[in-house]
């Protein structure tokens, strides 16, 4: 079982994983790690965070030469800012009262999380909700990525809506929908960019934030990942999961979940062929790849929804958890939009799901354990 611990504070020393789990003799490239860790930090509507860090993965255990060895692979993830934090942040010792935070946030788990663990400093809340914690997350899902690649199974992102702006055409090509990587706000279309860039810089000047929509396609993937048997091995619902724990996620669509409520059966379902030499296949792929909880050999179309970002230049009211005065929100550095990144971390997270899920079905101890039974699964 292919399972995972993160940790780290958003302005500590680094961040750190554990996969545990992953099979033996599996070839990873440190590079292309690092170009997902790049592909998390760009995009249009960051905040100056992103200029100071520059998230590299050093590997620490699990991996020889270059191949995995089947025991725990253990990383880091340096967090460059820690040199102007380490008065705040070291483990030890602290200047308690700088950088103290008793404003909480609208929007943030700021309030929740202190009344939660008894903090009067909510810096010992954010430095953890934050979502720093995602280049952790991405690099494990690299990793995963390679593992699947072996087996064609691939995942791509894009984002389709920015605040008002949103992308009309479906797109289902997994060629075209790479061409998102070359786009500042990680959208296929120049057109509906330059719009998404324009409200992300008048939500700027005005000192707000904004949301979005993404969406994840995975193709590749075989009949038969997740289970229909029990509730917590639904392919869907772990999707979900894991999708849903990205912060900032507020809405999870498979397929055509929230168009097709609307419609009849006979508009959404796809219709089974079938071909001698191909096997069964669909003419239509309503249902995102996933029926009954399991994969369906169509590519996997999931849809994220992302609140606005919570801290903003131009604050919410809020009160201050000392005095019980009302006050206006603390202002944090912060992204104005952050949609962009968050479809890179939705990626990296429906991989490793997949992974998880791969490896449940065809796991083994080695690569060529897995190959060996990933030859022998035969279609009825
Ligand atoms: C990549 C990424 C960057 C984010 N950047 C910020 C930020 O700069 N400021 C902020 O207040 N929230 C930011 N967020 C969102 C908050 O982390 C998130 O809203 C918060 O943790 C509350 O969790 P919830 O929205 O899931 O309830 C970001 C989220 C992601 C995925
Ligand atoms: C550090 C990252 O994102 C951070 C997520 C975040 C939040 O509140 O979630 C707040 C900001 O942190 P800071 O106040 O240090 O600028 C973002 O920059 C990152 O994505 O690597």
């Amino acid at each position: 079982m292919l399972r995972y611990l993160t940790a780290g504070e958003s302005h500590g020393k680094c961040l750190m994983g554990i996969i545990e789990g992953f099979p033996a003799n599996v070839p990873i490239d440190i590079e292309m790690v690092n170009t997902d860790l790049r592909r998390r930090q760009k995009g249009y509507g960051r905040g100056g965070r992103m200029e100071i860090e520059k998230d590299e993965i050093e590997i620490l255990s699990g991996v020889r030469g270059g191949k995995t060895l089947g025991s725990p692979i253990a990383f880091r993830i340096a967090n460059r800012d820690y040199e102007n934090w380490e008065r705040y942040m070291n483990p030890l010792e602290v200047d308690v009262e700088g950088r103290k935070v008793t404003k909480p946030r609208p929007g943030h788990g700021d309030l929740a999380g202190a009344i939660k663990y008894g903090f009067h400093d909510i810096r010992n809340v954010l430095e953890r909700s934050s979502a720093r914690e995602t280049a952790v997350r991405t690099a494990i899902g690299s990793i995963a990525k390679q593992l699947l690649l072996i087996f064609g199974i691939a995942g791509v992102s894009h984002v389709t809506a920015i605040g008002g702006v949103s992308l009309r055409e479906k797109i289902e090509d997994f060629e075209r929908l790479k061409m998102a990587e070359q786009s500042s706000v990680h959208c296929v279309d120049p057109l509906v960019e330059q719009k998404m860039i324009q409200e992300i810089e008048r939500a700027k000047s005005t000192g707000d934030s904004l949301g979005g929509v993404f969406e994840i396609h995975i193709k590749g993937a075989p009949v038969g990942l997740g289970s229909y048997v029990h509730w917590d091995r639904k392919l869907d619902a772990r999707l979900a999961q894991g999708l849903m724990s990205i912060q900032g996620i507020k809405g999870i669509e498979v397929g055509w979940g929230f168009v097709g409520a609307s419609l009849q059966g006979s508009q959404v379902h796809d219709e089974i062929f079938y071909n001698a030499n191909t096997g069964y296949y669909r003419e239509s792929n309503r249902a995102g790849g996933i029926e009954g909880g399991m994969s369906n050999g169509e590519n996997i179309v999931l849809r994220c929804a992302m609140k606005p970002i919570p801290t903003l230049y131009k604050p919410l009211k809020s009160v201050d958890i000392e005095t019980k005065e009302p006050f206006v929100a603390s202002v944090e550095r912060s992204d104005t939009c952050a949609v962009p990144s968050a479809a890179i971390v939705g990626e990296m997270v429906a991989l490793t799901i997949i992974a998880e899920e791969f490896l449940k079905k065809f796991g083994g101890d080695s690569l060529e354990e897995i190959e060996e039974r990933w030859k022998n699964y035969k279609s009825i």
